[in-house]
């Protein structure tokens, strides 16, 4: 995997007192005693964070917390006291916090673009001059504008708006523009600030379902920051937590909610429904952790219930549940089958907790069975997996 925006251990601090506040960050002291002891304001410290080429990079936390600190150091729209922010441009990595200013203007017309919450249209401009804006700095031909600007729009269904002023659009719709305005510079790294956070919930849905979709089809690497964890859960492939300028977790969403850190995360996550981000993979035992029989039969719950005999291709020979002969059948076609008792469910590591639920539900609970793509058996879910993962325990 690429890296597209490397943060090596960086500090950012607010003030003039660099060198005291920098002493004062490698002695462990919070924002609270940087402040009282400097008169500095802690931005950020001893952030390291990886962020892949197109992966959406979550940076959550309280109100605070250093998100948009850290995210503005991407581009140097914050300076960074210590540390390295390297960037991908090209084949090369240029490291933002040294680079020159022809340098850092360059990566600002073509590599990192940025989304804002309060969507930064200008009103004086109708929507195509607003999104082609970047361009017309970066000297790009007018024709060469024009087409670039209509494709973007007609990407994010707002090509009839083109010669429409911002004050004339919904707020989600501004904030369709600010995003084609952001592709328009077809930077390949993009910097979104609490991008939904000024919509109302439903259109905030929407929006995020949106940027799903142009992801799967542009694969930017985006950096996002959000204070709200169903947010980062549903949009990030990575999400860091940030408390008082520190990270104290990275991961992926189902690490974060399956291994909290610390109990700043653990309330973040209190209210978090852990079906939403659980999948099978995450809850199963291992083939290899299961009571195993003999002549290659495997018990597939603690109860030994139910069994598979495997052969030694891995492959499922024979079923048999509460010692009669079962037959096994697809998690995806729970609805299709009559409830019985004779019949294993199976699903594949990355269906969702739900289905894998769903499945055991309709067959009194029997342990759900999981193949891997060459239909190969790689581990079983009980009902106890289940619980423990729901409960977190
Ligand atoms: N330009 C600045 N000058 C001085 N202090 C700043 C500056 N920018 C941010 N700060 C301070 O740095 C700290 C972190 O702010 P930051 O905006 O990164 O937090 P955040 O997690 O993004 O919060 P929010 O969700 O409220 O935007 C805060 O205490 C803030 O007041």
């Amino acid at each position: 995997m690429t890296v597209a925006v490397d943060f090596r251990n960086v500090d950012i601090v607010f003030g003039s007192d660099q060198a005291g506040s920098l002493a004062l960050i490698d002695s462990g002291a919070s924002r609270a005693e940087i402040l009282e002891k400097t008169g500095n304001v802690l931005g950020c410290a001893g952030a390291s964070l990886t962020v892949h080429e197109g992966e959406i990079s979550v940076l959550m936390g309280l109100s605070g917390s250093g998100k948009s600190t850290l995210l503005r150091a991407v581009n140097r729209l914050n300076v960074v006291s210590r540390g390295q922010v390297l960037v991908k441009d090209g084949d090369k990595t240029v490291d933002v916090v040294t680079c020159d200013e022809a340098t850092l203007r360059r990566l600002r017309q073509k590599q990192v673009a940025m989304v804002f919450q309060q969507f930064g249209l200008l009103p004086w401009r109708t929507v195509e001059e607003n999104v082609g804006l970047g361009l017309e700095l970066a000297g790009v031909p007018e024709a060469e504008r024009k087409e670039r600007v209509h494709r973007q729009l007609k990407l994010v269904n707002l090509d009839q708006w083109a010669k429409k002023y911002a004050h004339e659009l919904s707020g989600g719709m501004q904030q369709r523009v600010g995003l084609a305005r952001a592709f328009a510079t077809e930077a390949p790294i993009l910097l979104m600030d609490e991008p939904f956070s000024a919509l109302d919930p439903l259109i905030r849905t929407k929006l995020q379902d949106e940027l799903l979709q142009l992801q799967a089809e542009l694969k930017k690497t985006i950096i996002f920051v959000s204070h709200d964890l169903e947010e980062a859960l549903k949009i990030g492939s990575h999400i860091t937590i940030m408390e008082g300028g520190r990270i104290v977790q990275t991961g992926a969403p189902e690490d974060i909610v399956l291994r909290p850190a610390n109990d700043y995360v653990r309330d973040f996550i209190a209210n978090v429904n852990p079906l939403s981000v659980l999948t099978a993979w995450n809850v199963m035992r291992d083939r290899r952790d299961l009571d195993h029989g003999e002549d290659g039969w495997v018990w597939l719950d603690r109860r030994k219930t139910t069994r598979f005999k495997i052969d030694e291709h891995g492959l499922v020979v024979a079923a048999e549940r509460n010692g009669k002969p079962a037959v096994w059948v697809s998690c995806a076609d729970v609805e299709a089958h009559p409830e019985e008792t004779a019949q294993v469910f199976w699903a594949n590591p990355g269906t969702s907790l739900k289905t894998v639920m769903f499945a055991m539900y309709r067959s009194q609970t029997a342990p759900v069975a999981l193949f891997d793509d060459q239909s190969r058996f790689v581990g079983a879910i009980g009902v106890r997996d289940v619980l423990s993962a729901v409960l977190r325990r």
